[in-house]
Formats: C-alpha cells, sequence, structure tokens
C-alpha cells in the first residue's frame, strides 16, 4: 500500500504537448485517487499561477487560469526554493524545449524533485550535465525519466536501457529517429505518385505540431542528431554532444542567417528547387530519399544524414510520421529488435511523459 498520500506537481510549458498532457492529467487523476495529484505551479514563459501555500490549481481549469493569470514565472532558482518547501513529494514536468531549464535540472534532482520531460536538451548537452543530471538523481533519490526524448512516447529508451540493464551487448543503433522528417519524406518523396512540394509540406509539419518550436531545429539535423547523443550514451559511448559527429543539415545555405523560425519559413518556397533535385536524383537510380541516423557502438561512429532506399525497403515504405528504430545486439543476432510507430504528435509525445510519472509515483510509492 502507498505511504505517500499526496504528490504534488510543477508543469512548465503548455504547448502542443503541455496541452496534451494536461488532458491526459486529468484522466489520470481521475482513475487513481491516491496518491492525490496537486498541481502546484504551472507557467509558460510568460505567465504563471501559484500560490504561497500551494493550494491547488483545478487541472482541468489550469489553461483558463493561466490565460487570465497576471502572475509571471518564478526565476528557476527560486522555482527550486519553492518546490522543495511544500513538504510534499514533487515531480516538475518540463514540456518546453528550453536549455536553461533543462540546465537546471541537477539543482532540482539534489532538492529532492524528480523529472519527467520530453525535452532532449538536458540529455544531449554536454557530457558534464548527464553526469551531473544522474549523479544528482542517485544523491538524493530523486527520479527522472525522460522516454519522450527519443520516437515521442514509443517504448525507445526503456527499450534500450532493459537490455544493456540485462547485460545484452548492443552492436548497432539505425533507423529514422524524426516524425517530421518521416512525414517530409514520406510525403514529398512518396514510393508511388509525384508528392508534395518541400516547403508546403515543412509547413503543414508545423501544423500537425510535429516539428520542434523553431523547425529549423529538425531541418539542420540536430534534433535527430540530440536523440542519437541520447541513445549513444545509453549504450555506453561517451558522446560528448550532438555536434561531435557528421550532421547533415537540409538548411538552404542562403537561408543560414535568417534571423526567426517565421521568416525562414516565409522565404523556404524560393529554394524549393535544391531538395527536387535531391529527389530526382534518387528517382533516376529507381529509389527514394529519406534523412537517417545510426550508431555503431563497437566503432564508436555516430552519423545523421539523408541516405537513399529502395522503395520497398521497410524504411521508404514508413507512413505518416512514423519512427522506425532497429536495436542490433548479441542476443538478438542478425534479426534486429524494432519498435515502429507515429515519433512526433502531441497526444503520443505527451502519453510517453504520463507513462514516465507514472513510473516516479510507482517509486515514491
Ligand atoms: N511535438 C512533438 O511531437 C514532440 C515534442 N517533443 C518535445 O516536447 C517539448 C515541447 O514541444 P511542443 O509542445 O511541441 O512545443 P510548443 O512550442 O508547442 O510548446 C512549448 C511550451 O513551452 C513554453 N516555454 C518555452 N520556453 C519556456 C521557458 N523558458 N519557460 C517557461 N515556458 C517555456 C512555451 O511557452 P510560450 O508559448 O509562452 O513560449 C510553450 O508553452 C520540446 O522539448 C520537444 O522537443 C518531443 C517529442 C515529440
Ligand atoms: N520535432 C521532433 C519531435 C519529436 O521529438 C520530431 O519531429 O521527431
Ligand atoms: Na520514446
Amino acid at each position: 500500500m502507498s505511504s505517500v498520500r499526496q504528490v504534488n506537481i510543477a508543469i512548465i510549458g503548455a504547448g502542443g504537448v503541455g496541452k496534451c498532457f494536461l488532458s491526459q492529467l486529468v484522466a489520470l487523476a481521475q482513475r487513481r485517487p491516491s496518491p492525490k495529484l496537486v498541481l502546484c505551479y504551472i507557467s509558460t514563459s510568460k505567465k504563471a499561477v501559484f500560490s504561497d501555500d500551494y493550494s491547488a490549481i483545478g487541472i482541468d481549469n489550469a489553461l483558463s487560469a493561466l490565460a487570465s493569470s497576471s502572475q509571471t514565472p518564478l526565476a528557476l532558482s527560486n522555482l527550486v526554493t519553492y518546490l522543495a518547501a511544500s513538504g510534499s513529494k514533487t515531480v516538475l514536468v518540463d514540456n518546453t524545449s528550453s536549455t536553461d531549464i533543462a540546465d537546471a535540472y541537477p539543482s532540482f534532482l539534489k532538492s529532492g524533485i524528480s523529472i519527467v520531460t520530453p525535452n532532449k536538451k538536458a540529455f544531449s548537452g554536454s557530457y558534464k550535465l548527464w553526469q551531473d543530471i544522474f549523479g544528482a538523481s542517485a544523491q538524493s533519490g530523486a527520479r527522472v525519466f525522460h522516454e519522450s526524448s527519443v520516437g515521442a512516447g514509443l517504448p525507445v529508451i526503456s527499450t534500450l536501457k532493459d537490455l544493456v540493464e540485462t547485460g545484452d551487448e548492443v552492436t548497432k543503433i539505425e533507423g529514422v529517429f524524426s516524425g517530421t522528417m518521416s512525414f517530409l519524406f514520406n510525403s514529398f518523396a512518396p514510393t508511388s505518385g509525384s508528392g508534395g512540394k518541400w516547403s508546403a509540406e515543412v509547413k503543414k509539419a508545423k501544423e500537425l505540431g510535429y516539428t520542434e518550436p523553431d523547425p529549423r531545429d529538425d531541418l539542420n539535423g540536430l534534433d535527430v542528431a540530440r536523440k542519437l547523443t541520447i541513445l549513444a550514451r545509453l549504450a555506453g559511448l561517451e558522446v560528448e554532444s550532438p555536434t561531435a559527429f557528421p550532421v547533415q543539415s537540409l538548411i538552404p545555405k542562403e537561408l543560414e542567417s535568417v534571423s526567426s523560425g517565421d521568416e525562414f519559413l516565409e522565404k523556404l518556397p524560393e529554394f524549393d528547387s535544391q531538395m527536387e533535385e535531391t529527389k530526382v536524383t534518387a528517382e533516376k537510380e529507381g529509389k527514394v530519399v529519406r534523412f537517417v541516423g545510426s550508431i555503431d557502438v563497437a566503432a564508436k561512429q555516430v552519423k545523421v544524414g539523408l541516405e537513399k532506399f529502395d522503395r520497398s525497403h521497410p524504411i521508404a515504405a514508413l507512413k505518416g510520421s512514423d519512427n522506425i528504430i532497429s536495436f542490433y545486439t548479441k542476443r538478438y543476432g542478425s534479426n534486429p529488435l524494432i519498435i515502429q510507430g507515429a515519433g512526433a504528435g502531441g497526444e503520443v509525445t505527451a502519453m510517453g511523459v504520463t507513462s514516465d510519472l507514472l513510473k516516479v509515483l510507482a517509486q515514491l510509492s
């Protein structure tokens, strides 16, 4: 039986993923009355809702409370102090892509505050930050889970951890790791038919909530590089950063210095011919082009970029925002363990965050 009666929840970020997480939290609180989940803090980058006595913010009214609030977010060091002083077990849910918040994870964890997040920045930042995060967690007992930082809700991180922790030897990880890139190439260069214009598909991917807040973070290959950094570290490689290995960018050279994501999207149609050329070159060989990544654990090599595939290849045949991730291991031999399914989108990403929250609750009890 649970000894913890109440768990405080603090949420930062109420965008595409954050809103879906909130609705999953409403359902979770209804399904599982114990421990009582008390939302004591919620913020976006401009607004916040919280009170000195930690009184519960109605989870189902949190968005309207945020919209009408005149409070501004606490500075991160003050948020650590505020949450640590509540006297209850607390979980921070970081639904942003903020590097500043990621850099503060060790402080939250040292203060006993557990973290669940789809934000890749902390786990793909410097190797020192990685060590500080897991060191702080081991020291305080606070938990940290980040399933949705790779493959959205797909069980990619938990599977890799299980393989490693049960003593299997992971030799290679490869596949399609970006929901945005999958969607873009599946619709721009389909295995049959002609496909849409590159810039129009990029705009659609953003509207569907698949891209990073700034879609250039997807198109420059860094989002995939961040995911591979996380997986490589879990597989035992001390990768220093997502720029420590070759990463192909799909940003036209002429747009590299554009200042905002909006201006980038506005100008992108002028450069559609560049991606069209790449597509036609592959078509002349009877192939399609796809954006993939791989980690060769033995050779300690990680790479991210475009490759050509036969139309019958499982990577060429993906649909929508699907990811496909193959784990080659000693136990699985030449037939890899394969995980496939939607790799982006609010609901499936929030599902990974909610299931991480359940893991924390199980371990706090
Ligand atoms: N979308 C997807 O399919 C997937 C997303 N992820 C990850 O989930 C995270 C969220 O993505 P998504 O919901 O799509 O992004 P959105 O841009 O839709 O939402 C981001 C939210 O975070 C808030 N925010 C940003 N910076 C700060 C800050 N410094 N302090 C407080 N709040 C902040 C924003 O507030 P404001 O509006 O005021 O700026 C906004 O509410 C990202 O890390 C992303 O990589 C992971 C897997 C899949
Ligand atoms: N922008 C990312 C979101 C999930 O990590 C993607 O498209 O995969
Ligand atoms: Na995942």
